[in-house]
């Protein structure tokens, strides 16, 4: 049995500030992309984990381990994890893998978790995990654990992601975060999906991403300078752009240090 972890971008985030739980408020429109990691489950005595990514703490052991004590579950479980994408990348890779090992584990050991437990639990252990179990164009706000559905009446179908070999710890660029944007969020939502104007998009994380990764604003003047129009998708460190020409593509490859995917929205195949 094959789940699939989808990566998510903040196509606007707005931070609207610190709460007393240490955490950040925040409302943000959000696309699930058609790039994903592979989440294989398997019988077996006891919880094991096989990736082709080494990563240290890997939450689906926690999850697995976490579903396996709160149901009584007899069984065991090999997962094996392909991960495609990067860490710490602002994609929610993490977030990602998680919800995609509920899902998993609600199917493969039969729990017939319903979907508010799912949601419950998810959103006990993430910021992204949420959205990340419906993978569902949204407006997330609190901190993410709740989502307000949008319809998608036209997917978007050309995304470019600029993936710097910068790994970004979400906790260090809030602590940068120091004041509140001048946007209007529900105006520029509104906007973005009456017109599909991009010049609407925004990212209350972008300076505090800089000034934790001055790497990651090279680049993105790097492609300012080629007269073409970045977007910083979370926490970093992924930037994407959308329709560009085969021109524009060529341009974007002589930057060094960064990897291109072409990807679009992922939509649900009814
Ligand atoms: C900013 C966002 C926007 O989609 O995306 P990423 O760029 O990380 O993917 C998310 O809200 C991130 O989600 P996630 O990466 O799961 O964050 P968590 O593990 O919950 O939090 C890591 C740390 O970031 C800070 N944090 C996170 C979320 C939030 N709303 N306020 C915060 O202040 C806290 O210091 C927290 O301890
Ligand atoms: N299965 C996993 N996949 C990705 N990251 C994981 C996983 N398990 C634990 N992590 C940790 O979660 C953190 C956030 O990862 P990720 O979700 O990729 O970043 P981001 O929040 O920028 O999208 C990293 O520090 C990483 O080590």
């Amino acid at each position: 049995m094959i789940e699939k972890a989808y990566a998510k971008i903040n196509l606007i985030l707005d931070i609207q500030g610190k709460r007393k739980d240490g955490y950040h408020e925040l409302k943000s429109l959000m696309i699930p992309i058609e790039f994903h990691d592979d989440l294989k489950f398997e019988p077996s005595d006891s919880i094991e984990l096989e990736s082709n990514v080494y990563i240290e703490h890997n939450a689906i052991i926690k999850v697995a381990e976490i579903i396996q004590t709160k149901y009584q579950i007899k069984q065991g479980v090999k997962i094996t994890l392909n991960k495609r994408i990067p860490i710490g990348a602002g994609l929610a890779g993490g977030s990602a893998n998680i919800s995609a090992t509920i899902r998993g584990l609600n199917r493969f050991w039969d729990i017939k978790m319903s979907l508010n437990e799912q949601e419950d639990l998810a959103n006990s252990l993430g910021s992204d995990t949420l959205f990340c179990l419906h993978n569902k164009r949204g407006i997330l706000t609190g901190r993410g654990d709740h989502i307000e559905f949008l319809n998608v009446e036209k997917p978007i179908d050309a995304i470019t992601l600029v993936c710097p070999n910068i790994s970004i710890l979400t906790k260090d660029v809030f602590s940068h975060y120091n004041h509140s944007g001048v946007h209007d969020f529900q105006r520029s939502v509104e906007t973005y999906l009456t017109k599909g104007d991009e010049n609407v998009l925004y990212n209350d994380l972008l300076i505090p991403a800089f000034k934790t990764s001055p790497k990651l604003q090279e680049i993105y003047d790097q492609i300012q300078v080629l007269g073409l129009k970045p977007h910083l998708s979370g926490s970093g460190s992924t930037l994407f752009l959308f329709n560009l020409s085969e021109d524009e593509i060529e341009r974007l490859k002589t930057i060094k240090d960064i990897v291109i995917i072409h990807t679009q929205e992922h939509q649900e195949l009814l």
